[in-house]
């Protein structure tokens, strides 16, 4: 579980989030939404220890994140960023292999190069190993960093959880591999220690596949919860200026514009 408390984040005088609370359960798949500028980067940035907020706690389970030192957070949290690029000349085992790092001494060994290879089955990578990371697709890049970042957090950790923060891990991705990845979350999520928090813009993605949808705006926490209480014509109208038709029967919620 990752426990935000009265969290605050500041950048000059601009506040960029402003008292959040927000509790994240394992087992759940948590969805961030917002219009753009909304704090939603920030916020999982504040979650994930990439940085540190101005008031307010961060607690991983009872742990607080600032006296976790930076490779014992590295080995439970993986943490995907909106631009994400190299530019230096790689193999995509190597890139997946950097997901490794928190848990090398010295060289990688048989049982790194294992995670390797099973993350890279989980997103289709196999047949694309060998190949140098900067000649691949904008598509295929962003699974090699799924790989990656899932090869980092591979084994469940004694006594804790494993913490996955993805923010905008659909972008360059068709339909079916948005699909593929949702699903993809949801059958991980049957490991009942992990603990996923991602950022996305499709609302009717975050309706089909949220367990708990967060809305910001201006930095606060408009509301969160179901889809049915969070994806509102209220709300919709309030952050995105938008006037949606809901269409919902017992399975399905859906937003048309
Ligand atoms: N270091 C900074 N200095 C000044 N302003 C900042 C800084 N970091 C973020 N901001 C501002 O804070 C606001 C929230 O940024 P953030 O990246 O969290 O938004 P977001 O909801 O992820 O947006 P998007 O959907 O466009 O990615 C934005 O207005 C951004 O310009």
């Amino acid at each position: 579980m990752i426990q935000l408390s009265n969290i605050t984040c500041k950048a000059g005088n601009k506040i960029l989030l402003q008292n959040i609370n927000a509790r994240f359960e394992p087992g759940k798949l948590h969805l961030v939404i917002g219009p753009n500028g909304a704090g939603k980067s920030t916020l999982l940035k504040i979650a994930g220890g990439q940085i540190s907020p101005h008031a307010g706690t961060v607690l991983y389970e009872t742990k607080r994140l600032e006296t976790m030192s930076y490779q014992a957070l590295a080995r439970v949290r993986a943490a995907l960023s909106q631009h994400m690029e190299l530019s230096f000349p790689l193999k995509v085992w190597e890139v997946v292999m950097m997901g490794r790092y928190p848990h090398i001494h010295g060289n990688h060994v048989r049982k790194d190069i294992r995670y390797c290879h099973e993350a890279m089955q989980l997103f289709d990578l196999e047949e694309l190993s060998e190949r140098d990371y900067m000649s691949l697709s904008g598509g295929e890049k962003q699974r090699v960093h799924f790989a990656r970042i899932m090869a980092q957090i591979w084994e469940p950790v004694p006594g804790s959880c494993r913490y996955l923060l993805l923010d905008e891990p659909l972008t360059f991705l068709d339909v079916h591999y948005q699909f593929q990845f949702m699903q993809l979350l949801k059958t991980l999520l049957q490991q009942q220690d992990l603990v996923i928090i991602g950022v996305v813009h499709d609302l009717n993605i975050a309706a089909k596949f949220a367990d708990n949808i967060l809305l910001l705006h201006h930095g606060k926490l408009v509301c969160s919860g179901t889809r049915e209480a969070v994806l509102t014509s209220a709300h919709i109208r309030e952050v995105y200026r938008l006037e949606p038709v809901i269409y919902e029967t017992s399975d399905r919620y859906f937003l048309f514009f």
